[in-house]
C-alpha cells in the first residue's frame, strides 16, 4: 500500500516548531512541507490538487479554515488547546507582566478567569485577515504590550514591530494535527477505493445512467449516458438536466419521491426503456437516479432466454446434412426446400403423414437468416379450438375462466423473430384461419382479452397432409389463406415413389437404433436381404413407419437372446396401412388401405396403451396427430 501523501501548509513560525514531528512522520507518510498563508495558501494547494499529488492538507489556523471553505479535500486542523495557550502565557509572564494575545477568528472568553491566575494583564484581540493582524500589533503596543502569544503570522509580525512573539502551538497539538491526517487519509482512500469500484461499474454497464442533486442538477453520468447525450463530461456535470434533455426530467421524481419506470423513448435513433428512482437518505430525497435501458439489448436478452428455456422442449434439431435419401425424388425436393429456405417467405409444405415435413421445416429454419431464433411447432389437431387459439396467441390474465395469472404468452410471440411451424394446418378451424390469416397480414397479435396488439416478427412453415386445394373446394378452409400460405409449396414424395431410397435410410435408421441402445451390431449385416421385403411394401406410415420397423429389429439384438426376424415378420407386426394419408402429390398409392375403422382402431391401441397417446400412435406406426385424426374420425 502507498504511503498517503500529505501536505503541510504551514507559516513559517509553525514549520520550524513542526520539524521533529514531520521527521517522526516520514516512515508513515509522505509529507510536502509548503510556505504560504492566506490567498497565497490557498493557491498553493489548488494547484497540488489538481497534479493530483495530495491526499490530505495539514494546517493551523487561518491556513486551515481557509483550505476548508474553498477546497474539495480533507484538511487535518492543527488544534489549539487550552494548554498551549497556558504554556505560552507562562512562558510570556517570565518576560512580562504585560502579554497580547492574537488569535485568528476570535478572542477567547475564558482567558478572563487565566488573568487571575497568573496573575498578569492580558490583552485579547482576534483577526480575519493579515492587514487585521498588523493593526491588532499597532493596538498592543499603544497599550504597551512588548509580549504576544499567537500564530505564526502573529509571532512573525511582533518581531517586525521589535516585540517578543511566543508561538501558542505546542507539540503535542502539531503532533496530533498529524495523527488526524493520517486518519482522514484511510477514510478518503477507503472511499476513494469504493468511488473506484462503483464507478468501474457504472462505466463498463451498458445502460446509461445518471444521476442529479435535489436542484436537478446533473452529479454523475456514465459513459453510455454520455453518448446519449451527445456530450462530453464536462458539458453535462452541473448542467439542469430538464434544460439539457427535457425527455429525462427527473423534476416530477424529485417532487413525487416515487419510482417510475417502463416508459419507451426514442432518443439518439434507439428505443430505451426509461426508469427513475428516487435517491433517499433518511427518509429525504437526496437526489434521483435515470436508467436507460437498451431496449434491444432487452429484447435480445429476451430472445435468448425463450431460446434456451425451450431447449428442453421440441426445438429445431435437423439441418439438411441430417435428412437421408439420395432418390431423384427426394433431392428435387430437398433442392427446392433450400431454396425456399433463404427467402424468409411463408412454405407450405404438402405430404402424407410421416414423409418428414417437420424435419424438412426445421431444416429449413437452420439454412435461414433466423437460424439462431427460434423454432416453434404446434401441431394444429392435437388441439379444440379454442384452446388452440390461446395456444397460438396467448391470453391476458381473466381473459377467460380458468386463464392463466398474469396471463400467458402464446406460440407466435415464443416464436418472434424464429420460425412458426403450424402442423397439421389443414385441420385449423376456420375461426381461426381467418385470425391467422390477419396476423400474417399485419404481422401483429393481440392476445386474447388484450386491449392492445403486439408487433411480431415470425415466418411461417405451415404442413399439411391433406390437399389443402380440395378443403377449399369443400368450403373448410380459407381460399386467401390458402393463397398466402401456398406462395412457396413443396411436396414431399411418399416412401414409396423413393424406392432407392428405402434400403439406405433403414440403414442409417437402424444405425441410428444400435448406436442408442449401446448394441454392437451392424445395420448392414443385419438388412442384408432386406431389400425385396422393403419395396414390397406400400409405407402408407411412410419414414415414420420405417422407424418402427427398424426400432424392432434393434429392440430383437437386445440381449439375453438374439433373433434374427423375418423382414415380413417384423414389416407386417408395424406395418399398419394408413387411411387418408395420401395426399395429392399426383402420386396414387401403390397398394390400396385396407383398413377402413381408423377410430376403432386408435381406440383399441390406446387401450392397450394405457391412454398414452405416444405410445398408441408409436404401436400403430402413426404420427400423434394422425392418432389424433383417427379419433376423430368416428
Ligand atoms: N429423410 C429423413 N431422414 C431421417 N429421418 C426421417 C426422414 N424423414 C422422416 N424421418 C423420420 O420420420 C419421422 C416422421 O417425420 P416428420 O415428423 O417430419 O414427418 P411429418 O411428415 O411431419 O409427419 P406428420 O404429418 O405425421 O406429422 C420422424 O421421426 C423423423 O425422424
Amino acid at each position: 500500500m502507498p504511503l498517503p501523501r500529505l501536505c503541510f501548509l504551514s507559516y513559517r513560525e509553525i514549520r520550524q516548531r513542526a520539524q521533529p514531528i514531520v521527521e517522526a512522520y516520514l516512515d508513515r507518510a509522505l509529507i510536502e512541507v509548503v510556505d504560504g498563508s492566506f490567498e497565497q495558501a490557498l493557491s498553493l494547494a489548488r494547484e497540488r490538487l489538481a497534479r493530483g499529488t495530495v491526499d490530505v492538507f495539514v494546517s493551523a489556523g487561518s491556513n486551515a479554515s481557509l483550505l476548508r471553505r474553498h477546497l474539495q479535500a480533507p484538511v487535518a486542523t492543527i488544534q489549539l488547546g487550552g494548554f498551549d495557550i497556558l504554556q505560552a502565557l507562562i512562558e510570556a509572564r517570565g518576560l512580562s507582566q504585560r502579554v497580547g494575545i492574537v488569535m485568528y477568528g476570535q478572542t477567547i472568553p475564558e482567558l478572563e478567569s487565566v488573568k487571575a491566575l497568573l496573575n498578569i494583564e492580558i490583552h485579547q484581540h482576534a483577526y480575519q485577515t493579515p492587514d487585521d493582524a498588523r493593526d491588532c500589533m499597532a493596538r498592543l503596543r499603544e497599550h504597551g504590550v512588548q509580549v504576544v502569544v499567537g500564530s505564526s503570522l502573529v509571532v512573525d509580525l511582533a518581531r517586525q514591530d521589535g516585540l517578543t512573539g511566543i508561538l501558542a502551538y505546542s507539540l503535542a497539538s502539531i503532533r496530533q494535527g498529524f495523527e488526524d491526517a493520517l486518519e482522514l487519509a484511510r477514510v478518503a482512500r477507503l472511499e476513494a477505493d469504493r468511488y473506484a469500484q462503483l464507478d468501474g461499474v457504472l462505466r463498463h454497464l451498458q445502460d446509461a445512467v445518471l444521476a442529479v442533486d435535489p436542484a436537478g442538477r446533473i452529479t454523475a453520468a456514465n459513459p453510455a449516458m454520455l453518448a446519449v447525450l451527445q456530450r462530453p463530461q464536462a458539458a453535462v456535470l452541473g448542467q439542469a438536466l430538464a434544460l439539457l434533455c427535457p425527455e429525462l426530467s427527473l423534476d416530477s421524481t424529485l417532487r413525487s419521491g416515487q419510482e417510475q419506470g417502463g416508459d419507451v423513448l426514442r432518443l439518439g435513433g434507439r428505443d430505451w426503456l426509461v426508469h427513475r428512482t428516487p435517491i433517499l437518505a433518511q427518509d429525504a430525497v437526496v437526489g434521483a437516479a435515470l436508467t436507460l435501458y437498451d431496449a434491444h439489448s432487452i429484447h435480445e436478452g429476451d430472445n435468448r432466454l425463450r431460446m434456451q428455456q425451450r431447449q428442453n422442449q421440441r426445438g429445431a434439431r435437423y439441418r439438411f446434412a441430417d435428412l437421408g435419401g439420395a432418390s431423384p425424388a427426394w433431392l428435387a425436393a430437398l433442392d427446392e426446400a433450400r431454396r425456399f429456405a433463404s427467402t424468409g417467405l411463408s412454405v407450405l409444405l404438402q405430404g402424407e403423414t410421416g414423409t418428414g415435413k417437420e424435419l424438412v421445416a426445421q431444416a429449413m429454419h437452420h439454412a435461414s437468416e433466423r437460424a439462431h431464433r427460434p423454432f416453434v411447432a404446434v401441431n394444429c389437431s392435437a388441439f379444440a379450438e379454442g384452446l388452440l387459439e390461446s395456444e397460438l396467441f396467448g391470453h391476458e390474465e381473466g381473459a377467460f375462466t380458468g386463464a392463466r395469472r398474469g396471463g400467458r404468452r402464446g406460440l407466435f410471440e415464443a416464436a418472434h423473430t424464429g420460425t412458426l411451424f403450424l402442423d397439421e394446418i389443414g385441420d385449423m378451424p376456420l375461426g381461426l384461419q381467418t385470425r391467422l390469416l390477419r396476423v400474417l397480414q399485419e404481422r401483429e397479435i393481440h392476445r386474447l382479452g388484450a386491449s392492445h396488439p403486439l408487433p411480431v416478427d415470425v415466418r411461417v412453415i405451415a404442413a399439411t397432409h391433406q390437399p389443402l386445394a380440395q378443403r377449399v373446394q369443400q368450403g373448410l378452409f380459407r381460399e386467401d389463406l390458402f393463397y398466402r400460405l401456398n406462395t412457396l409449396c413443396l411436396n414431399l414424395p411418399p416412401l414409396r415413389q423413393r424406392p432407392d431410397d428405402l434400403l439406405p435410410l433403414a440403414q442409417q435408421l437402424l444405425a441410428q437404433r444400435l448406436r442408442a441402445l449401446k448394441l454392437p451390431a451392424q445395420a448392414a449385416e443385419l438388412l442384408a436381404g432386406w431389400g425385396e421385403a422393403l419395396r414390397a411394401h406400400p409405407w402408407p406410415g411412410n419414414v415414420r413407419e420405417l422407424e418402427n420397423v427398424m426400432d424392432r429389429l434393434a429392440v430383437s439384438q437386445l440381449p439375453p437372446r438374439r433373433t434374427v426376424p423375418w423382414p415380413e415378420q417384423l414389416i407386417h407386426a408395424a406395418g399398419t396401412p394408413v387411411p387418408g394419408a395420401a395426399v395429392s402429390t399426383g402420386a396414387a398409392p401403390s397398394a390400396p388401405h385396407p383398413d377402413t375403422r381408423p377410430a376403432q382402431r386408435a381406440a383399441e391401441a390406446l387401450a392397450r396403451c394405457g391412454q398414452h397417446h405416444g405410445r398408441a400412435a408409436e404401436a400403430l406406426g402413426i404420427s400423434r396427430s394422425t392418432l389424433w385424426r383417427w379419433l376423430r374420425s368416428a
